[in-house]
């Protein structure tokens, strides 16, 4: 492959070696001359490594001046004729790297590995099958201080897979799920697994696929044996998955989370005490309601999103002796609110996995919740076992008395259930 230029001044050795600067490692001048020979070099890169990507039938070269600029720990060996024609030829190129690469070893273990890889090898169709692919490789391998069977070849073509058989005898390729190719030999003695074996017959290695899914199990033996052992409950594997990478990054203060884990705290950074009065306030509640939500299958119409006309007034029997509240500091924050949640009023259809186990369908809970104007919320009648006045303007109670004349209970006896949104939402 020739060029305008003369390549004599450039290349004083028939293999030169071109690092990130797109000089040959042993150019000696001054910068005016730096400059010349690398925009040299540049257009001689990008020539030979699209007839590269053609040769391997590649839409875009994985050779350029731009990308070896930019790749600090890849070297590119171009191998020249200077005798040839006017101003000499350029032959071939073969671009070389370490890569950091995950990689299975002959009985399927994962190793982290960073290895020395053949990125790019390209001998000019004219100049093919007649050595000079050897020279450069051998040449290479020298200078680098590779050995071939310790390669990791970026797929390579039937040629390439040829000439490594024929030259090095690297006939026997490990699977890999990657593009990389490696062959027996690949792994010395310095490379030890980075699998480890737990107990529990878990694989823990330092891979990506780790570290975002978790241990994974080592066979199918121990797979059905632990499959038998211990049936995980939604909690303990919420519990086990540890979040990582991007779930991992705090995140904001849910008031809501805070209350389906108990976590709510009093003004005075004591554990919410309240949580539990409340619990045993509802089961008081239930077990003087047998006919309340604590049937394990919900009537077909519980399920149902909230009609949108109201039924017929029916007003609850209103228990003869109302529990007294107890004092806490957040009930005397006029913004906040006492909700009692069932199945319906959590959303438990749309819950997410796990969730549900915190707050069983069959629970009521009771909470405080701080009214947010801004924001979407869902508002609900008062609760049950609580006499509401008639003068009675609290938000909460302003859409029952509407629609089902203040009682809080649709003719069915269910809660009145209204959403209110902003519009901009
Ligand atoms: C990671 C990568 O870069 S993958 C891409 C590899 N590059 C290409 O496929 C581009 C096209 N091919 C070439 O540029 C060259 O054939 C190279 C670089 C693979 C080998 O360079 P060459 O100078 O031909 O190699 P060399 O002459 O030293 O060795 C010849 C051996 O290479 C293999 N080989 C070379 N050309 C071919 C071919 N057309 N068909 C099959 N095998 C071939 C054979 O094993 C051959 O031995 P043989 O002639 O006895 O069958």
């Amino acid at each position: 492959m020739e060029f305008r230029f003369d390549l004599k001044p450039i290349f004083s050795e028939d293999i030169a070696k071109i690092n990130h600067y797109l000089l040959p490692s042993s150019f000696r001048g001054n910068r005016q001359l730096a400059l010349d020979h690398s925009t040299k070099i540049s257009e001689i890169i990008d020539r030979l490594g699209e007839y590269s990507a053609n040769a391997q039938g590649l839409s875009k070269p994985v050779t350029s001046s731009q990308k070896l600029r930019l790749a600090e720990n890849q070297r590119l060996y171009l191998l020249t004729d200077v005798n040839t024609g006017r101003y000499g030829a350029v032959i071939g190129l073969l671009k070389v790297g370490v890569k950091s690469l995950y990689v299975f070893d002959e009985l399927g273990q994962t190793r982290h590995v960073d290895a020395p890889c053949v990125l790019d090898f390209y001998i000019h169709d004219s100049r093919q099958r007649s050595g000079l692919g050897k020279i450069l490789f051998e040449h290479m391998l020298a200078e680098e201080g590779w050995y071939p069977q310790r390669l990791a070849v970026d797929r390579p073509s039937e040629k390439l897979v040829s000439f490594l058989r024929k030259h090095y005898g690297l006939m026997t390729p490990i699977p890999q799920t990657n593009n990389f190719v490696i062959y027996s030999g690949f792994f010395g003695e310095s490379e030890k697994p980075v699998t480890q074996q737990n107990g529990n017959g878990l694989h823990i290695t330092s891979s990506p696929n780790t570290a975002l899914f978790g241990p994974q199990m080592g066979d199918r033996d121990n797979k059905r044996r632990l499959r038998q052992q211990e049936t995980p409950s939604p909690l303990s594997q919420i519990a086990s998955n540890l979040p990582v990478g991007r779930y991992a990054a705090p995140k904001p203060t849910c008031s809501m989370s805070e209350i389906i884990h108990n976590k709510a705290k009093s003004s005075t950074g004591e554990p919410n005490s309240d949580m539990e009065s409340v619990h045993e306030e509802l089961n008081n509640l239930h077990l003087s309601e047998p006919e309340a939500t604590l049937t394990p299958e919900p009537e077909p119409e519980e399920e149902e999103e909230p009609e949108p006309e109201p039924e017929p007034e029916q007003q609850p029997e209103p228990e003869p002796e109302p529990e007294p509240e107890e004092p806490h500091a957040e009930n005397n924050n006029p913004n906040l609110r006492k909700i009692k949640t069932g199945k319906q009023q959590t959303g438990m259809k749309n819950m997410s996995f796990g969730v549900g186990a915190a707050v069983t369908p069959s629970n009521k809970m009771e909470f405080d919740q701080e009214d947010r104007g801004d924001f979407g919320v869902v508002k609900i009648n008062r609760p049950p076992g609580k006499i509401m006045s008639p003068n009675n303007d609290d938000a909460l109670s302003t859409s029952s008395k509407a629609t089902a004349g203040g009682d809080g209970f649709t003719g069915q006896g269910y809660y009145d259930l209204k959403f209110y949104h902003n519009k901009l939402w």
